[in-house]
């Protein structure tokens, strides 16, 4: 049966959901599941914009094959070829022998890497800028390198100023019958899932993301149709927004993460205390998380929210806890910066984990740690509460800045 949905006169979804998979990358959990986009296009040429992950590739199928209709498909556009857009290559391929596959040079060798099909004579590389005429519509081609992997590009309907944006602008989280933006309530059930997202996919990219941006900035932009979550067809700048936000390492908004490693729950009762006396002085963008129970991508994407962190960690084996060495190892691969932080460390005979955490930081950029460093000897006792209210202030001077 198909199962697809029209956005423009000629373009319609013809992705699917998945609801079944715990881990995206085998890494981050989706609970919401993931949607896997991908577009059909149907002109005098028919066009397949990517497909789709194995486990949802039968729709995928039954899709194409309903709107074809009997016809042949013309052009595979492969924007991403990430295993998770790339099961239907090698079926396409050998379903429609007329088939060309169209990306960038990078993109043919490593479709070729991933799979035994010959594209002699069958590959189309691209450039930027360089367009390709279906009869009514035209796709222009844009390269956007390491926008998630080397080979990306993104395709700009010309015709429908429809932009086809790879894992750019994407989320984690499968449809429920509703694809389009304006469908959903977006800012309640998917920002989140659409920063986790980002941040730990894309995070790294920042520069990249933002070459990107400008070139978008360019064109006349009305719908954006990524490889997973809700397409964009209103309220683009808002999206675009959070993109920039993201992409440039500015904190979308001020608040303050607190986030602890604490085996016998003093450094967490510490982090509380902490919190309430925040809160006291009138800070209400807080959110206090165990580094031990919170997955290090909810971590990483708060940390991408918020102009403030709270690291606290206690001693362990001369380290710091596990999990927040865990924490800081991933902000400094995906070049967290750009953020202001108070360090807190608990320990009982030779405390070290402040030093580890110092040290992380140190070696990401714009990192400013606020004030002194509150060093806990086993629990803060109540003599020591009003060092507390001494980090509360630094707080918040710093975000009245
Ligand atoms: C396996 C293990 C290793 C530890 N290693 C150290 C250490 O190297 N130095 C230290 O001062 N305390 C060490 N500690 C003690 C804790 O850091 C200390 O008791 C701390 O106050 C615990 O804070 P919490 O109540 O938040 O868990 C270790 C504790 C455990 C369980």
């Amino acid at each position: 049966m198909q199962s697809t949905r029209k956005i423009t006169e000629d373009i319609v979804w013809v992705g699917s959901s998945d609801r079944r998979l715990e881990r995206f990358e085998n890494l981050f959990p989706i609970p919401r599941g993931i949607a896997y986009n991908a577009y059909f296009i149907e002109d005098e040429k028919t066009v397949l914009m990517d497909t789709v992950d194995e486990s949802v590739a039968r729709q995928l199928y039954e899709n194409v094959d309903y709107l074809l209709d009997g016809r042949q498909l013309d052009y595979l556009v492969v924007n991403h070829v990430e295993p998770d857009h790339c099961a239907g290559i090698v079926e396409f391929l050998s379903r429609f022998p007329d088939m060309k596959v169209v990306g960038t040079a990078k993109a043919i060798q490593i479709i070729g890497q991933f799979y035994e099909a010959d594209m002699t004579e069958r590959a189309v590389a691209v450039k930027e800028g360089e367009e390709l005429s279906l009869g009514k519509h035209t796709l222009r081609f844009y390269m956007a390198p390491m926008v998630h992997w080397p080979e990306v590009m993104m395709t700009y309907d010309v015709t429908d100023k429809t932009l086809f944006s790879a894992d750019a602008f994407g989320a984690f989280g499968a449809f429920s019958g509703s694809i389009f933006n304006d469908e959903i309530r977006f800012e309640r059930d998917w920002l989140d899932d659409a920063r986790r997202y980002y941040a730990n996919i894309v995070g790294k990219y920042g520069i990249q993301v933002q070459n990107v941006l400008k070139k978008v900035a360019l064109l006349e932009v009305e719908k954006i149709c990524p490889l997973h979550g809700p397409i964009w067809r209103s309220n683009l700048d808002w999206f675009i927004e959070k993109y920039q936000a993201w992409s440039s390492y500015r904190p979308e908004e001020k608040g303050v993460v607190l986030i602890y490693g604490s085996v016998y729950g003093n450094t967490e009762r510490a982090v509380d205390a902490l919190a309430v006396r925040l809160a006291d002085a009138g800070v209400s963008n807080l959110a206090v998380y165990d580094v031990s129970s919170t997955h290090v991508s909810e971590l990483i994407s708060e940390i991408f929210r918020c102009s403030h962190v709270v690291l606290a960690s206690a001693t362990y084996n001369a380290g710091m806890f596990p999990p927040m060495e865990n924490l800081l190892t991933d902000m400094k691969a995906l070049a967290v910066k750009n953020r202001k932080v108070v360090l807190i460390e608990n320990g009982s005979w030779a405390l070290s984990a402040g030093k580890g955490m110092a040290k992380e930081l140190e070696e990401m950029k714009e990192m400013t740690v606020l004030g002194e460093m509150l060093s806990l000897k086993s629990v803060l006792p109540r003599q020591r509460e009003e060092e507390l209210n001494q980090v509360v202030d630094q707080i918040v001077k710093s975000l009245a800045e």
